[in-house]
């Protein structure tokens, strides 16, 4: 097996007496795509923000390459680990390509003479994201699910093997949400590593190859989606109760309690 990327051992993290992350063991893989499920203030976020070392941890460690995350430099993580949050306002009126471009800050000292190049690069980020039209509109003056695909494009313009992304189909329409999942799917399957928060069962069945699933700051399953995504566990993380469905290559939850408006 391959070293990991990423792996953290009994991870923990409290706020005076609350406890937000409890002993988490975990180790994230070249070419992995793991989705990271849990309810509304089960830790996601709290977890990811440890995994970037923009939170220090309590007690625990956490290893990039090996090496303790706190022994690293700033900028050598940033070219290591990309992050796509839920929501940023920058300070400046920057045009989506120069937001875009931000996305090479971490190596430009190194490859300076590569980024001869940049135009182009950032015009076929934008392509994958399907925004190059937007290339010179202000960011700030876009939608929120527009500015979330800037966003992404930005992270693949860092070029880093791990990216991390905070519920990246959040605001993006039906057709986009599903064009992100394949864009995700096809980045993992060309060797780097994603780790994306999911509130949608669905879209973890439907783009990764591994899930953990976070309640109360404990990692209580980790596993294949297929596997670890049934009905049971909708019902541990989200206290509702849903029937399983199951079609050649997709698995679909409908609500046992609720029926539709369109019901006759
Ligand atoms: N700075 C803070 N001070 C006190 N409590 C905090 C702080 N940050 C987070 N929390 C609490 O920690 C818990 C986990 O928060 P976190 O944002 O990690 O949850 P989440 O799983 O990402 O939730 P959501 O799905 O709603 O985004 C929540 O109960 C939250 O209220």
């Amino acid at each position: 097996m391959m070293a990991a990327i990423l792996s953290a051992h009994e991870l923990c993290y409290q706020i005076g007496h609350h406890v937000l992350i409890d002993k988490i063991n975990l180790k994230i893989e070249p070419g992995e795509s793991i989705a990271l499920l849990g309810a509304n203030g089960a830790g996601k976020t709290t977890l990811l923000r440890l995994l970037l070392g923009v939170l220090p941890a309590t007690s625990g460690a956490i290893y990039l390459e090996g090496k303790r995350l706190t022994e690293w430099a700033r900028r050598d993580v940033a070219r290591r680990i990309a992050y796509v949050p839920q929501q940023h306002t920058p300070h400046f009126p920057f045009t989506v390509r120069q937001m875009v471009e931000q996305g090479r800050l971490p190596q430009q000292g190194l490859f300076r003479s590569m980024d001869a190049d940049l135009h182009e690069r950032v015009s076929l980020a934008l392509e994958m994201m399907g925004i190059a039209d937007l290339s010179e509109r202000v960011y700030t003056q876009l939608s929120g699910g527009e500015r979330q695909l800037v966003l992404l494009a930005r992270a693949l313009l860092q070029e880093t093997p791990l990216i991390l992304l905070d519920e990246p189909t959040n605001g993006l329409d039906y057709g986009n949400q599903l064009r992100l999942l394949e864009r995700l799917r096809s980045i993992a399957d060309s060797g780097r590593s994603i780790l994306t928060i999911t509130h949608c069962p669905e879209h973890a069945l439907l783009a990764a190859n591994r899930v953990w699933a976070l309640q109360d700051g404990r990692l209580i399953a980790d596993g294949s989606p297929q596997e670890i995504i049934t009905p049971t566990l909708i019902h541990q993380l989200y206290h509702t109760e849903v029937s399983q469905i199951d079609s050649d290559h997709y698995r679909f939850f409908v609500p046992r309690t609720f029926v539709p408006c369109s019901t006759p």
